[in-house]
């Protein structure tokens, strides 16, 4: 079988304005309307202005309780000869918003009035003619313009419509944008644990929830197999009953992935392939006249893809322009290559460390759903441009508020689940919003030292002293006043499969033998502390089959067991038991928090020393178990 790969490598900007002239032409952007009740129209834009039906208010109103009087009957009043007005001929009484009638030009405040009897009314004061009346169309005059065409209906505006005598309003139709997720390997979500092979189908809901973010409607088809017939009925199907046409995945090189030769087929393919990463195998057609998007598999891409360019389309076909996203520049913190010929789009974090505010770059595997959770940001590296150096100012589109930023807490160095924790209580309680990057102990200290983090977590054991982390402290950062913060003390040990069918009790089971091990990186703690285990017993490292397969977490080495990819990894208890794998205690430790006085406001500081400190995290940690909680939260060292 000859397989059909995609050939172009088209610009973003090219491969769009390909399917927007095509667009133009056929008459997709002829706006079309829908009548809806004024009730229900939040959130809807208007397809030609709404004029009033009536005026407002209709009738001349008193704007105060008090009387309605006639003017000229109150000109002479003074604090030295006062007025008496007679009910009904020289006055009535009136309340807000009432009739006031046409004999009257008048309204004087209650407060103002000294009613002598049921008839009579001593005024001090004269009153100034149409003082505290509301005439006839004071807010709006029947055949007004309230709203004008294109704007979208918010609250005020819903408000301002039924006063005016508005109750149905001509808005746009909320374009429809038809979803197919294929793939055989794909299962509904919340069904069985799925097999090997088997993928848990979230795409099509996640690009679901942006066309209602956008204003579309969408319509997700069922799960279709990969059968080149059956995808193609549904692709034809969609075509006939909504705007937009969106097939999920099979765009890219594989046995089965058909998309393009069906746009070929029932319509006309315009791009098979954009020069953007992630995001390349993306297909842009027409059947019908209509867009049809092919977005890739992977989360990442197809979340890249659709933001690219089914929400400009999206917004065009409502008649709108897509709101810019807004731009900031900041430091980014590590390099950035990249490939020449692609735009590439790299989600980042962001925060502000010592008033600068820098960019930290997150995974870039298309796969990494989180990445799009955790991301404030999102750096293109241009197609000219091979990367960019640790330092350099970049660009960054936001995805996130502002204020969140500014309220961010970044942490680097390693990381523990109680970290996490102490973040979600940081959030509910202050508003701080604590963001990790997990480059292990030393990493942290790094990161640190340029100024580039507010904390750094650690375990790094001295084997001469069998103290942690303060003598590594004081040579990376002494001058710059660290003080070390406990967060808990945790059990580390070897990650062995339920029942441990190997037999392992501790190190010495790991050299020579057949066990399959799975490392930390070089940097971590848990590294430091695997090879200090290691040369106590005498240990080549050599000996140890996959001493030099590094994972990045305590998670991904249990992972990695639990998987049968290893037999045997170090790490702490709560990993294993996250993972139920059996666990063969080695050793306590110590993981801190490290600081630079001075770097960070007193009131953030006292806040996260009070939480960790507090019950509550306490509680939240040591439900994990592998945890003693005895120190969290005490100064351990302060540095020069
Ligand atoms: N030989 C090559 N292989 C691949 C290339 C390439 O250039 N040459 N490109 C890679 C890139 S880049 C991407 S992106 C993917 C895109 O592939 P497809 O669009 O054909 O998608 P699949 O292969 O079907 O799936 C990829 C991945 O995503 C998962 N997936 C698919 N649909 C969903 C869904 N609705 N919800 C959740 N996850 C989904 C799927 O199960 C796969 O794991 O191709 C590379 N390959
Ligand atoms: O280009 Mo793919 O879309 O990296 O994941």
């Amino acid at each position: 079988m000859v397989r059909r790969v995609y050939i172009d490598n088209k610009p973003l900007e090219e491969a769009f304005a390909l399917l927007w002239t095509e667009l133009e032409n056929a008459g997709f952007f002829v706006l079309e309307g829908e009548e809806v009740d004024v009730e229900d129209a939040l959130g809807r834009i208007t397809v030609v202005p709404v004029v009033a039906k009536r005026s407002s208010p209709h009738y001349s109103a008193s704007a105060m309780d008090g009387i309605a009087v006639k003017a000229k009957d109150t000109f002479s009043a003074s604090d030295t000869s006062p007025i008496v007005l007679k009910r009904g001929e020289q006055f009535i009484e009136v309340d807000t918003g009432d009739y006031v009638p046409g004999e009257f030009d008048a309204v004087i405040m209650i407060e103002d009035v000294n009613f002598l009897s049921h008839d009579e009314a001593e005024i001090i004061a004269p009153a100034v003619p149409w003082q505290h009346i509301r005439s006839v169309g004071e807010d709006v005059i029947a055949s007004q313009m309230i709203i004008p065409s294109l704007y979208v209906i918010g609250a005020y505006e819903i408000g301002a419509m039924l006063t005016s005598g508005v109750t149905k309003v001509q808005v746009v139709k909320k374009p429809r944008v038809g979803i197919i997720p294929t793939g055989t390997e794909l299962v509904e979500p919340g069904g069985k644990e799925p097999e090997p092979g088997e993928i848990i189908e979230s795409n099509s809901r996640m690009l679901a929830s942006l066309c209602r973010k956008w204003g579309a409607e969408p319509c997700r088809y069922p799960l279709v197999a990969d059968d080149k017939e059956k995808i193609k009925e549904a692709v034809l199907r969609c075509a006939s009953q909504t705007d937009i046409i969106v097939v999920c995945s099979g765009s890219s090189a594989g046995r089965e992935d058909f998309t393009a030769e069906i746009v070929q087929e029932a319509g006309r393919l315009l791009v098979h392939g954009l020069a953007t990463k992630p995001g390349k195998p993306a297909i842009l057609g027409l059947i019908e006249g209509k867009p049809v998007i092919g977005v890739p598999g992977y989360p990442v891409s197809a979340a890249l893809v659709f933001e690219l360019l089914a929400r400009p389309l999206i917004y065009r076909k409502q008649g709108l322009r897509t709101p810019p996203n807004q731009e900031v520049e900041a430091k980014i913190s590590r390099k950035l290559a990249s490939s020449m010929g692609v735009d590439e789009f790299v989600q980042v974090n962001l925060g502000k460390v010592g008033g600068e505010l820098i960019a930290y770059p997150l995974g870039r595997g298309a796969g990494l759903t989180t990445t799009l959770v955790k991301a404030d940001g999102v750096v293109r590296v241009p197609r000219g441009v091979e990367g960019f150096e640790a330092g350099e100012k970049v660009a960054v589109s936001l995805k996130r508020d502002w204020d969140i930023i500014e309220k961010t807490l970044i942490v680097i160095g390693s990381h523990d689940i109680a970290v996490d924790w102490l973040g979600d209580i940081l959030n509910r309680k202050f508003g701080l919003r604590l963001a990790c990057t997990n480059v292990g102990s030393m990493g942290g200290l790094v990161a640190l030292k340029h100024r580039e983090s507010h904390f750094a977590g650690m375990h790094l054991l001295d084997p001469k002293t069998g103290e942690y982390n303060v003598s590594y402290v004081n040579r990376y950062l002494g001058g710059s006043k660290p003080v070390l913060v406990n967060l808990v003390l945790r059990e580390q040990g070897l990650l062995v499969k339920k029942g441990n069918p190997l037999g392992v009790r501790g190190v010495d089971d790991l050299a020579g033998s057949g066990v399959r091990f799975v490392n930390r990186q070089r940097g971590s703690g848990t590294r430091v502390l695997f090879d200090h285990l290691l040369q106590q017993v005498g240990i080549d490292p050599g000996l140890i089959n996959g001493y030099d397969r590094e994972e990045f977490s305590h998670l991904a080495v249990a992972a990695a067991v639990k998987n049968d990819a290893a037999d045997v990894a170090v790490g702490i208890y709560a990993a294993a038991r996250a993972l139920d794998l059996d666990f063969i205690p080695l050793l306590q430790e110590r993981y801190d928090l490290c600081f630079l006085k001075g770097a960070i406001e007193e009131e953030t500081l006292d806040a996260l020393l009070h939480t960790i400190s507090s019950p509550e995290f306490r509680e939240e940690v040591m439900k994990f178990g592998g945890y003693d909680m005895s120190l969290a939260g005490q100064v351990i060292w302060e540095g020069d």
